[in-house]
């Protein structure tokens, strides 16, 4: 059994990115990001403060919009708005969960595609369906890199997907299909799971339940991918995947942390670094 390590490969790839960092310096453009918080969670805060030391890592200019948890709909998208217009920023994103009060939709919506940089918005998401080139969302993203550079072949395999939410399980399932896998959603309402679960050549949890898949459900030699990020009562990280079982059954397995995580925020970069880029062919 080989562990992804996903916290070494996303290195690799963030090398790669600083490099096309410095090439655009050189040619006058810093690739720039806005990240904007609402409220005090800390999870987002923390993630929000790591994507921020990460493009400061690699030279990428980022901005951090702070707003308080009762912010009106209307004052979070002027802002929005008015980012969508500045040169200096080639990249938006809103940090999620948003409060119960504001409308995830139409805040995302109103990201201009161009600096969508999550991946999120309608426009990103019908090119993605429709395999046009377009930001990617980066969970996914990163998950398809993983494969790539452990040398996983996807085409013919049977790619079985727990979840189905719009930014991990769905678009993961359309990314493994675009590589010709055979792609089985499976969620809550399934029927008689680990029978389905059992058939994956590639398992992908994404389900937001600690440790819910477990020995039952996978097939000996399958690669298991843990997209889970979930706290125990110590508040240690824990992954959708019972790793000590399913490590002895699986070829490869992604831990958490250090496995799907790390991806995340790399490919929020590199899609960052190709909107800045992108600007520069326009200029010409
Ligand atoms: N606008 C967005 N909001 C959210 C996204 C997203 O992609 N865009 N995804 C998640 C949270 N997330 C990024 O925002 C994220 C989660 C986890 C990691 C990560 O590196 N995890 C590490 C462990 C970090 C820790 O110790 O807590 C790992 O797995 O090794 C990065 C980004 C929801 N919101």
């Amino acid at each position: 059994m080989a562990i992804i390590n996903g916290k070494e490969i996303g290195q690799k790839i963030r090398e790669s990115i600083a490099e096309r960092v410095v090439q655009l310096k050189n040619q006058g453009v810093t690739p720039g990001l806005a990240v904007i918080l609402v409220g005090d969670n800390p999870a987002s805060q923390t993630y929000v403060r790591n994507k921020q030391k990460s493009c400061e890592a690699i030279g990428i200019f980022s901005e951090l919009i702070k707003l308080p948890e009762d912010t009106k709909e209307a004052e979070l998208l002027e802002h929005i708005q008015s980012l969508n217009e500045r040169k200096d920023i080639h990249g938006i994103l809103v940090q999620l969960p948003l409060p119960k009060h504001i409308d995830e939709n139409k805040v995302i919506a109103t990201i201009s595609p161009e600096k969508d940089v999550d991946g999120f918005s309608p426009v990103s998401v019908g090119k993605m369906m429709l395999g046009q080139e377009t930001y990617l969302p980066c969970t996914p993203y990163g998950v398809m890199k993983l494969l790539e550079y452990t040398g996983i072949e996807i085409a013919g395999k049977h790619a079985v997907i727990v979840g189905r939410s719009h930014i991990v399980g769905n678009p993961m399932g359309q990314l493994l299909l675009q590589k010709d896998a055979t792609v089985t959603y499976t969620h809550s309402k399934t029927k008689d799971l680990p029978s389905i679960t059992k058939q994956a050549d590639i398992l992908v949890a994404a389900v937001g339940r600690p440790n819910f898949i477990t020995k039952e459900h996978v097939k000996p030699g399958a690669v298991v991918i843990d997209v889970g990020i979930n706290r125990d009562e110590n508040n240690k990280l824990i992954g959708d995947v019972h790793f000590e079982e399913v490590e002895k059954l699986a070829s490869h397995i992604t831990p958490v942390p250090r496995g799907v995580g790390p991806m995340t925020i790399t490919m929020l970069l590199f899609n960052t670094v190709q909107s800045a880029e992108k600007t520069l062919s326009q200029d010409k």
